[in-house]
Order: structure tokens, then sequence, then C-alpha cells
């Protein structure tokens, strides 16, 4: 039971055109952006999957949205997808450029954020990108799944780009080859035992063993529950139900988890947020602690801190670590995690740190607070920050940030009173998509 932001519903277009232009650059979520003058008005169009210097034909389907159609001719830096399904799944959109040229075009992004929201005319102080994996490096997934009828084909893949249609997927390039491995197997069986339309979606997880959490819409008959079981047994992986209310597993006394950089074990339940670049995520860690630069004595905060991914580390390392999370479960998952690693100084809190309780916690005095927030940002944390008194302020602050637009609004509070940037770095968590993930240090100016 995952808990998402769900934005409201926009209203769907009449307009439906056809247009003609070259793009002259990359937009944020690497579209091609197309200049155009129409009836004397000067308009803008992002157009997927074209690179700039390419002219292509589109469709206009919605005030923001447009549809591709044919392309004229093809950048240098266009190469083939190596992913067959690649013009259909909305799961990857950088595939049609290397890994080289995607890192450049996100640390571009980010650039001019910071310049046109946070304010900053220097160069940014950037450090190598955090590299792991380019393929094969996705630990957790979502697959949508649609079968109207038993007599009816069964689609079990991602939905398409802009769309709720699912595209059917036997095999994903950038799946974990442990979760690949298991997908032809999973398909048959809820084909054969015809469960697919008792299913909405299935999530997949590799952590040390494989897990797969079936949401399920209808309650499963216990003939299909024992073919679900032998799958189990018979593929190595754990099965777990997920009604919507609870998430049971279909063995007993099984447990997921991965591990942290000290070997502690961090605990989760399917539907609890992990990152999803194992290898990735443990050289960020790394990198969060060498930034925070924490000392033995200090006392420190970690907010959004989820199963407690960084808090752990954390507090291996100073007095004590206050963790805050939203979702009261895995606040609760938090704390039994640092009971298991005996870890008494951590003090594992829930609340909304969107709302002005943030002031109150922040006034208490930490020397040094890790910062990971959802897309939507750490603004009442940074605002928080920006309004304390000059002593009360953590002399080291970084940020973790899956969304450079909020992180340059919020990086602004920061820059704005009292602080500089150190070391700012991209994490490639999400190759292949335009997904941007960033690491910033800010240090106190004394
Ligand atoms: C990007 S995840 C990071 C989790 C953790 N630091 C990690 O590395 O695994 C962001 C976390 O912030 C939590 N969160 C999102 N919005 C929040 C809010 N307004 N208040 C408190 N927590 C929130 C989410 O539940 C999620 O666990």
């Amino acid at each position: 039971m995952a808990q998402f932001f769900k934005p409201k519903g926009r209203k769907k277009s009449t307009s439906n055109y056809v247009l003609t232009g070259t793009a002259d650059a990359l937009d944020h979520q690497g579209r091609g952006v197309v200049r155009l003058s129409k009836q004397g008005k000067n308009r803008v169009y992002f157009v997927p999957q074209v690179l700039p210097g390419e002219t292509a034909q589109f469709k206009v389907t919605g005030q923001q949205n447009t549809e591709l159609l044919a392309r004229q001719n093809a950048s240098e830096e266009r190469r083939q997808a190596p992913c067959p399904y690649y013009e259909d799944c909305g799961g990857c959109d950088l595939q049609h450029i290397n890994e080289t040229h995607q890192r450049r075009h996100k640390q571009q992004v980010v650039t001019e954020l910071f310049a046109k929201m946070a304010g900053v005319r220097d160069e940014l102080p950037w450090h190598e990108t955090l590299i792991a994996d380019d393929w094969q490096y996705r630990r957790k997934a979502r697959l949508a799944i649609y079968q109207r009828n038993t007599a009816e084909p069964m689609r079990l893949g991602f939905r398409a780009h802009s769309s709720k249609h699912i595209v059917d997927i036997p095999q994903c390039v950038v799946l974990d080859s442990a979760l690949n491995r298991v997908l032809d197997d999973l398909r048959s069986i809820l084909y054969e035992a015809q469960i697919g339309p008792k299913l909405g979606h299935i999530e997949l997880i590799k952590a040390r063993d494989v897990h797969l959490c079936l949401r399920i819409t209808q309650s499963l008959s216990s003939e299909q529950e024992k073919c679900l079981r032998a799958f189990s047994s018979d593929s190595q992986c754990t099965l777990w139900l997920d009604d919507g209310q609870q998430i049971t597993s279909l063995a007993e006394d099984v447990v997921c988890f991965d591990e942290t950089i000290d070997g502690d074990r961090l605990v989760f339940m399917p539907g609890n947020f992990i990152q999803v670049n194992a290898k990735v995520n443990q050289q960020m860690v790394k990198q969060a602690l060498n930034w925070l630069a924490p000392q033995a004595e200090d006392e420190i905060l970690d907010l959004f801190a989820g199963i407690g991914n960084f808090t752990l580390p954390l507090a291996r390392r100073v007095k004590s670590v206050t963790a805050v999370e939203g979702v009261s479960a895995m606040t609760t998952q938090l704390a039994a995690n640092a009971a298991a690693a005996d870890l008494s100084n951590v003090h594992a809190q829930t609340f909304d740190l969107s709302t002005d309780q943030v002031s109150r916690l922040l006034k208490k005095g930490f020397q040094r607070v890790l910062l990971d927030p959802a897309r939507a940002g750490a603004e009442k944390v940074c605002q928080g920050i920006a309004q304390l008194e000059a002593d009360k302020q953590p002399v080291q602050i970084v940020y973790v940030s899956c969304s450079p637009d909020t992180l340059a609004r919020d990086s602004r509070w920061l820059l704005d009173n009292g602080y500089e940037i150190t070391h700012i770095s991209l994490v490639d968590m999400f190759v292949q998509t335009h997904h941007i993930e960033t690491m910033v240090s800010f240090k106190k100016v004394v």
C-alpha cells in the first residue's frame, strides 16, 4: 500500500493538430524543444524522443503534450535504443542517447535550474557523478497487469508514454536480472491459474532475495493460492498478497531486507520506499557521510528518513540521530531496524514535514542535517533553517534530491541565509530515464 501523491486530473484537451518543426534544445524531461510561430504568436512545443537539430512532425494532443509522428533526420548524438519496446513503453525515455550524453544533459539541467531559481551565478562545485550499472540496475518496479477475462489475452508490463495503455514486456533491459528471470514463469502461472483478471499490479523487488507482491482486487481461490505457492517454491521467490488493506506473505517467517554500508539489516515491507538502484545507493550513502562529516559528539537530524537508509550509518558514527518520516509504518520499521542493530541513539518520529511542526523541531538545534525528500521537496524545512538564529543553524546540510526544480527552489532559502554550496554531484540512480537525482552539500558561512 505505497502512498503516492496524485495530481488533480487535467481537463481533456480538444486540440489535435499536426505540426512540423526543428528542436533547438532538450527540456528538463529530455524532450525536444520546438519553437514555432502560430497565428502570429510564438509557441513552444515539447516533443518526446526528438533531439536538438532534428526536424519532426508531431501531433499536438494537449497543452503540454505532443506525440511524435515522424522524424526527418537524425542527430549525431542519436543511437539505436537497445530495448525493442522503447518506442511504446513509458518506462524509459532517454535510451536514444548514450549514457555520457544523458549525464551531460542532466548536469546542464541542474546548472540551469540553480541559475534560474536559486540565483547561482558562479560555477557550481561539481564532483564526479556517482555511477554504477547502465543496464539491469533496477531492483524495484511496479508492473501493471490487465486481463479483462480468462478468455482474453493478458498484458503485463509498463504503461505507455502519457497513456494508461499497458505495453506487454516479456523482459526489461533496466530491470535486475533476477527479476527478469522470474517474469516468464510468473506470466505463465498467472495465465494458467486464471489469476490475471483478479490483479491490479505487481510489485517486483530484488533485495537479498526476490519478492513479488500481487495487488489483488478479488480474493483468490484456495486452488489459485496453491498454484502460487508451488510457483514460489519452484522459482525461489517470496510471494506477498496486497488486498488494499494489508500485505501478507504466502510463506511464513519471511522478511525483505537490504543491508547498510556497515552490514546492518534494513528490513522493509513491500510498499515501503527503498532506493531503486542498490549499487548507486551504497555510493550515495558513503558520499553523504563524507560530505556531512559527522563528529562523534554530534546530534544529527535525518529528515524524510524512510526505513533508515541514512539513519543507521549516521547513528553508528554520532551521539544521536533524530529521524523523521511521514508514513508511520515506515517510522515503526526504522525504529525496529535501529533496535535490531543495537542503536539506542536513534529517535524516530512521524510527522508531516510540510507543516509548521518542522520549525519547532529545528529550534532544538542540530549540528548537521540530512534531507532526502520526495519530489515535492523540503521547502518548509529549508525555510525553517533560514529563519533560525545564526547560532542555532546547522553547520552542515546534505540535501539528496530526486527533483532538481524543487531542489533549486529550496536551495535559495539556504543560499540567501548564510550557506554556501561546497559540493554538488549527480547520482545516476535512474539511467535511461529523464529522472535526475542530485546531492548538494551546504556549509554555514562563518
Ligand atoms: C526519497 S524517500 C527517502 C527515504 C530514505 N531517506 C531512503 O534513503 O530510503 C522520501 C521519504 O520521505 C517521506 N515523505 C514524503 N513526504 C513527506 C512529508 N511531507 N513529511 C514527512 N515525510 C515525507 C516518504 O514517505 C519517503 O519515505
